[in-house]
């Protein structure tokens, strides 16, 4: 796999840091989540591939240990706000001194600067600083958040993976490791880059929800039909416009001109009443394998069944028969072997990582006799 050998440190945190060095384990780095002695587990289920070592940090010994494991990995997550790694005296400062080949990556809400550096937040909060909020959500409403997606995910994740393995790159000629500072905030705001660069297109003249890709236009929206269900239409180009008028069973000439937006409404309820006519199932055999950009809004229970995801394996079962996306994007060459194991329990794995990383068995006797350690006692059971 792409990451293969590559070692990762990863604190454990809330859904983005988990989903970072997710996508990192299913892409072939072996991830070592730093678990707290009696913390739950991973909540989020972001923890595929992964090892957990449980070890205090707030102990100076357990701090001593994470140093000890960086001084030999190649990328460090921490999903923590600002200040709280150098409290812990594992500062990036600290860290590259002992090994200036490691990647330090910061996720965090607000970045590592800044007045709002050291506040609490999550998703919502970021997306509403990053300008992006402001644009979601149906006309009339308030703006609207797409789940916990865009700031955690998107701009907070999925970017700090992309600035790691750019680190990875980056090492490669330059033989250091850096600090990467990744906010959710300005990860999202980046994710919107179109919306800026678009903005004298006329695109977003109108107020929210009412422009041409945020659910104004009648042929770029969703549709209710017969049995309760929903159709996604998205004919932007006037070639696929016709062919969506056509599949509905509507006579162009009866139309308003597809971009007369003063008209739209209009244009939305003839539609909506087309769509009522049909069921789900009917409306996938009229517009299926067309050019019309008419497709079936898939429930979690359907997506992986469907027909078109099925052929590509588009979603993995897991061992304890989970369904989840299988990784993405797929490399023709080395492309991601995501586990299909459980979760790692909390410190299932702290002694075999100790001794990875090269520590004695007296000195990980010490270390649980201190309490600064705890393994996993069902795991010892087992
Ligand atoms: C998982 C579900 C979905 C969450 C997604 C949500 C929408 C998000 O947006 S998550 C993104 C949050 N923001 C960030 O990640 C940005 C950067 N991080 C932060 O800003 C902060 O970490 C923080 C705001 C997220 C949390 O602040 P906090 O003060 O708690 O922590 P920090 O300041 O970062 O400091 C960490 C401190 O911890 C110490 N530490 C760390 N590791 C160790 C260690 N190994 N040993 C010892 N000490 C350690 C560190 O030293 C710091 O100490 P100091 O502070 O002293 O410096 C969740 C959605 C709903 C949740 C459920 C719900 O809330 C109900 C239940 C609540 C219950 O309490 C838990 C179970 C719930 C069911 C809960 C479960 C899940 O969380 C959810 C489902």
């Amino acid at each position: 796999m792409a990451l293969r050998g590559v070692k990762v440190v990863e604190l454990a945190g809330l859904a983005p840091g988990p989903f970072c060095g997710m996508v990192l384990a299913d892409f072939g780095a072996q991830v070592v989540r730093v678990d707290r002695p009696g913390a739950v587990g991973d909540v989020s289920r972001l923890s595929r591939g992964k090892r957990s070592l449980a070890v205090d940090l707030k102990r100076p010994r357990g701090a001593a240990l994470v140093r000890r494991l960086c001084a030999r990995a190649d990328v460090l997550l921490e999903p923590f706000r600002h200040g709280v790694m150098e409290k812990l005296q594992l500062g990036p400062e600290t860290l590259q001194k002992e090994n200036p080949r490691l990647i330090y990556a910061r996720l965090s809400g607000f970045g590592q600067s800044g007045r709002l550096a050291t506040v609490a937040g999550h998703d919502i909060n970021y997306l509403a600083l990053s300008g992006v909020l402001s644009r979601l959500g149906r006309s009339g409403e308030n703006p609207s958040p797409p789940l916990n997606l865009l700031a955690d995910f998107g701009g907070g994740g999925l970017m700090c993976a992309l600035g790691i393995v750019m680190a990875l790159f980056e090492r490669t000629r330059s033989g250091k490791g850096q600090v990467i500072d990744a906010s959710m905030v300005e990860g999202a705001a980046y994710l919107s880059s179109f919306l800026w660069k678009t903005q004298n297109l006329g695109l977003w003249d109108q107020p929210r929800g009412k422009n041409l890709l945020d659910g104004g236009a009648p042929f770029y929206t969703t549709y209710r039909t017969a049995d309760g269900e929903f159709m996604a239409v998205g004919a932007l180009e006037p070639q696929f416009y016709k062919l969506l008028v056509k599949g509905l069973g509507l006579e162009s000439e009866n139309l308003p001109p597809q971009m007369s937006v003063a008209e739209w409404p209009e244009m939305r309820k003839k539609f909506a009443a087309a769509f009522a006519r049909k069921t789900k199932a009917e409306w996938c055999r009229v517009f299926d394998r067309t050019d019309a950009c008419v497709t079936p809004v898939l429930t979690f229970e359907e997506v992986a069944h469907h027909p078109h995801n099925k052929e590509r394996g588009s979603f993995v079962t897991d061992g304890e028969q989970g369904v989840s996306p299988r990784p993405a994007p797929l490399l023709s060459g080395t492309p991601a072997l995501p586990s299909l194991e459980r979760d790692p329990l909390i410190g299932e794995h702290t002694e075999e990582v100790l001794r990875e990383f090269g520590f004695s068995q007296e000195e990980i006797d010490q270390l649980y006799s201190d309490k600064v350690i705890v393994g996993n006692k069902l795991r010892a059971s087992l």
